[in-house]
């Protein structure tokens, strides 16, 4: 098919190292599905204090425990979610030579990446393609791809539900507010946002993970998925699959919140795995600091060396492209 990136012809001609037991895809119908902490954020509105306080309290026991939780009554209306997933489809459905001549001058990668062009290893290969869009560049993107104004809409509002929750967890951790240390640093063009699809993958590959496992570069994550699955994380040492909800809207921690929080919040490894039937799309929305802030963790003894975003970007990129493989926080460990 014309909008098919060539994972196929790519993938052949990696090696196939055995990929580690513990990274090992799990075919999810062998897997029992699991749902996330459910939160219902209607009470953080509702007028009773008591209703707000317990709201408050779920979110940040899931931000400990799971690091990844799930709203609903996020205040993201359900039709604006519903002609998302149609933008996403058009987008997607462009001949791959389009997708892959996008590259504003603003980004030397390009907005477009498929697969994992820095694989030296079938174990790093991707079966996916992904718009890695910057928010300050939303506007732009959508216009030129013929896309409705519903993408910035869309993040507008999920920038506001991202504050609230940072919000909540960082006046959980005492000195460190959220009005002196992160309102005027996560600015909405600093964000990103991520438009996902994974392809069917062939039978015989099955073991090809569709976004190999990671941890975000991110303060928060907000994650819209269909409802076909896929999404695994890591709990208590194994992996688990997650059940689809696609009416809630999951929310992850990041490793920028977690070297914040000095370890209180974590930030969980996850990956997608394949399906050889149908297509999977999913829509991550990266809350993230202007590149010059300083990453400091505010209790003390703390786990990672202070950082400044530019320096943990620049240390991935580097990672990235020699080991085709995001290393992330364990390099900042003290
Ligand atoms: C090849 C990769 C790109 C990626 C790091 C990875 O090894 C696998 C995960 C990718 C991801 C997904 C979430 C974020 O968008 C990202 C910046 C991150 O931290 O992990 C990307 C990485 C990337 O695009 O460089
Ligand atoms: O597609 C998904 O469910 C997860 C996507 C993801 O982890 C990401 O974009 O960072
Ligand atoms: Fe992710």
């Amino acid at each position: 098919m014309e909008w098919e990136p060539p994972l196929v012809q790519v993938f052949q001609n990696l090696p196939e190292t055995k990929i580690e037991t513990d990274e090992e895809p799990i075919d999810v119908s062998r897997l029992k599905c699991y749902e996330l902490p459910l939160v219902d954020l209607g009470r953080l509105n509702s007028g009773h204090a008591m209703n707000r306080k317990e709201c408050e309290k779920e979110i940040i026991e899931a931000a400990k425990e799971w690091g990844f939780f799930q709203v609903v009554n996020h205040g993201i209306c359900k039709e604006i979610l519903v002609k998302l997933q149609e933008e996403q489809l058009k987008l997607f459905r462009q001949p791959f030579h389009k997708k892959a001549n996008q590259n504003p001058s603003n980004s030397p990668t390009g907005f477009y990446r498929w697969g994992n062009l820095a694989a030296t290893s079938r174990a790093h290969f991707s079966w996916s393609e992904a718009f890695h869009i910057p928010v300050s560049s939303v506007s732009d993107f959508r216009t030129s791809n013929h896309l409705s104004s519903t993408v910035e809409e869309y993040t507008e509002q999920v920038s506001e539900l991202t504050q609230k929750i940072a919000e909540i967890l960082a006046d959980n951790m005492g000195i460190c507010s959220y009005k002196t240390f992160l309102a005027d640093k996560v600015v909405p063009s600093s964000c990103y946002l991520r438009m996902n699809r994974y392809p069917p993958c062939p039978k015989s590959y099955s073991k090809t993970c569709g976004l190999v496992s990671h941890t975000d570069t991110s303060y928060l994550t907000v994650l819209h998925q269909d409802n076909t699955g896929g999404l695994q994380l890591m709990k208590d040492g194994a992996w688990i699959c997650v059940k689809p909800n696609p009416s809630a809207l999951v929310i992850n921690i990041g490793d920028l919140f977690e070297a914040w929080s000095n370890g209180l919040y974590k930030s969980v490894r996850h990956r997608v795995v394949t399906n050889g039937q149908v297509e999977r799309f999913s829509i991550a929305y990266f809350s993230l600091p202007t590149t010059d802030t300083v990453i400091r963790s505010c209790s003390q003894p703390t786990i990672y060396r202070d950082f400044s975003f530019e320096e943990f970007k620049r240390q991935i990129q580097f990672d990235v492209k020699s080991t085709g493989n995001k290393i992330g926080l364990p390099r900042f460990l003290r």
